[in-house]
């Protein structure tokens, strides 16, 4: 049996669990995080005693930390993701599912299906000698507890979990990436609901044998148990394969949360915005990975007298309150970015909040100690050390630093910040922004109807795909939501829960409680494949239309679509655009969007009866406008 020290809970479940997971995975020592500082410093050297991290020049940038994984190891794995409800239904059309039993089987060895069954077993994960991935997966190696928060601790809208992994790095990550440790532990007293992650890398170490920087198993699997709440997640050390509290636990497993509860777990950004006279308002927007939504959580706007702050960059749980409206949090506690395109004058917030106590994976290595990636400064340095370990220089012809490479640092560094981001309560959400990156068709930004129409917007983004999952970047899919990679349960059932809402609200008399809903595209280009709109800080332009549509003091013409700025509606002062590009960005060219809209039947078809009619409505609706 595992070393380590007694269980700092009283927490009967919890404390059975860390022992039949430590049972079945056989770690030689057992450590409770205690989400202290010291704890974080003596993880941290043990990284670079590995070799897993080296650190950075403290006077460049203090206690902050290199990683660098294995080249196989750099993002997440869509297509070893599965949703295991029992039925295969649930999962829907566009998610791998796997029956429970099964996976079970694949992960223990025990094959009885059910739990704690056979009498003569050692534990309720079947015996040693019965095979499963993770039988043994954790020899060598130190096993982690890690009880962590989703949202302010104590919020009633925050929700908690513990994971256990066998990396360090994914220890001390979560320590920036949530609230983790102690206090963790003392609000789960001794019955508190708790969501079980389990994390392996799958890198046993046998007697004697040497460990690597970055252990991981080509074998990969990032499961959920939506009825069970649970995750299971085998081979990977990246991101959101293994930091578990955040694609996997605050998205897919919050998602069949939200639907059982009536709230809603989301991909979003939370922004607050406050106009040089009048009210602040929250903005929550949704673009799929690497779209965008950092750089507009922490945008700097371009016109005078407007301010942005941070709530959140990646991830919104909304619920409604007593008084009709929709309040959001950000579950996270950090920022996981992604670090090429960042820059001063991309995202110069960011940088500042990277000033220190960050973890750089991915990047490269400056002779001097420091990281960088492409498009952190104009001119890149003379010579580096890339993302693999080897010598780079400008004209080495590959980039310095991988396209996925992640920043990883607390949110509470943001100069932005705003002051409410850990709001018990939350922040009160005014409009809702869906999009993606579309070279063409999509104009700059457009409001929807109302929450029904809002709803069909989301279930219709398109978007090139990017480096953030493996796969063929550049080539467009449907991402409804932006949630295509993250819905555990049936996106057709998905799209029910967004209208059932609408619905609720109206019932209620609170239908103009609700936020509207817009979508953007910041990523059309021309002809020579040049993006038209500036983008960036200037998408405060488009914001500062949306606010003002709020309080009913900008213009809108109504198209097919959806309303679109009417002439000289959207702030454009300075831009330097010239009449072609107004054109290509506020226009609707009817013959492109009759082509638009013969896709979304096939994409409809896909959740087949589970495809709420009113989106139908709503795709006849359009098609009518359309002419
Ligand atoms: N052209 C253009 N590029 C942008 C804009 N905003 C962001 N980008 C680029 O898009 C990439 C991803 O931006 P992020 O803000 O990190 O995207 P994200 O949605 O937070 O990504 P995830 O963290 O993976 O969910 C970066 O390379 C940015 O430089 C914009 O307004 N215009
Ligand atoms: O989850 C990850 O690895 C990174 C991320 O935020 C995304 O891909 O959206
Ligand atoms: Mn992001």
């Amino acid at each position: 049996m595992a070393r380590g020290i007694a269980a700092p809970t009283e927490h009967q479940e919890l404390i059975e669990w860390v022992g039949d997971i430590a049972e079945l995975t056989q770690p030689d020592e057992i450590v409770w995080c205690d989400g202290s500082e010291a704890e974080y410093h003596r993880l941290a050297e043990e990284l670079v005693a590995k070799g897993t991290f080296t650190r950075l020049d403290p006077t460049l940038r203090p206690n902050s930390y290199y990683a660098a994984s294995d080249p196989s190891d750099v993002a997440r794995v869509e297509d070893r993701t599965f949703i295991c409800s029992r039925r295969e239904a649930d999962a829907g059309p566009t998610n791998r599912w796997k029956d429970p039993a099964e996976m079970r089987a694949i992960f223990t060895g025990d094959s009885s299906g059910a739990a704690g069954t056979g009498g003569e077993k050692s534990g309720p994960f079947g015996r040693p000698g019965d095979g499963g991935l993770f039988r043994g997966s954790m020899r060598g190696r130190t096993m982690y507890v890690v009880p962590f928060c989703m949202g302010p601790l104590g919020s009633p809208l925050s929700a908690m979990g513990v994971e256990i992994t066998d990396s360090a790095y994914v220890a001390v990550s979560m320590r920036t990436m949530t609230r983790m440790g102690r206090a963790v532990l003392d609000q789960l007293g001794t019955d508190g609901a708790f969501v079980k992650a389990v994390h392996t890398l799958g890198a046993p170490l046998a007697d004697g044998r040497a460990d690597v920087p970055w252990p991981c198993n080509t074998t990969k699997y990032i499961s959920h148990f939506p009825e069970t709440r649970e995750i299971w997640s085998y081979g990977s050390g990246y991101g959101g394969n293994a930091l578990l509290g955040k694609k996997c636990y605050a998205l897919r497993i919050a998602s069949v949360m939200a639907r059982d509860e009536g709230w809603l777990a989301e991909h979003m950004l939370i922004l607050k915005l406050t106009p040089p006279r009048g009210e602040a308002r929250y903005v929550a927007a949704a673009f799929p990975s690497a779209c965008g939504k950092t750089n507009l959580a922490m945008l700097e706007p371009t016109i005078s007298g407007w301010s942005v702050e941070t709530v959140g960059d990646d991830i919104a749980w909304m619920r409604f309150g007593e008084d009709g409206r929709l309040y959001a949090i950000n579950p996270e506690a950090g920022f996981f970015g992604v670090a090429p395109g960042t820059g001063q004058h991309t995202n110069a917030n960011a940088m500042k909040t990277m000033y220190g106590n960050s973890v750089f994976t991915n990047v490269a290595l400056t002779d001097d100690g420091d990281v960088w990636w492409e498009g952190m400064t104009e001119q890149p340095p003379a010579h580096l050390t890339d993302w693999k370990g080897d010598d780079w220089t400008p004209d080495s012809g590959t980039p310095a630093a991988h396209p996925n490479a992640r920043f990883t640092v607390p949110a509470a560094q943001c100069p932005i910040i705003a002051p409410e981001w850990e709001d018990p309560r939350g922040v009160p959400i005014s409009a809702i922004l869906f999009g993606g990156r579309r070279a063409s068709a999509v104009p700059l930004v457009t409001e929807s109807f109302d929450w029904q129409h809002g709803v069909f917007l989301g279930a219709n983004i398109a978007s090139e795909k990017t480096a953030a999952a493996e796969g063929k970047v550049g080539e467009l899919r449907r991402d409804p939501f932006a949630m295509l990679p993250f819905c555990g349960y049936n996106m057709g059932d998905y799209f029910g829960h967004w209208v059932a809402l609408g619905k609720d609200a109206e019932r209620k008399g609170d239908r103009d409680k609700l936020p509207k809903i817009y979508y953007v595209n910041w990523f059309r280009k021309d002809a020579d494949g040049r993006f038209v709109w500036p983008g960036f800080g200037e998408n405060s332009r488009v914001l500062k239309w949306i606010v003002e549509r709020l309080s009913g003091d900008a213009a809108g013409v109504e198209t097919p679509i959806g309303v679109l700025p009417a002439q000289g509606a959207l702030d454009t002062d300075g831009l330097g655009l010239s009449p072609a590009d107004l054109d290509l960005l506020l226009t609707v060219d009817r013959e492109v969007w009759r082509e638009e809209a013969s896709l979304i039947p096939a994409h409809l078809e896909t959740y087949g009866d589970h495809t709420p009619p009113e989106l139908w409505a709503e795709y006849e609706a359009l098609v009518a406008r359309l002419g």
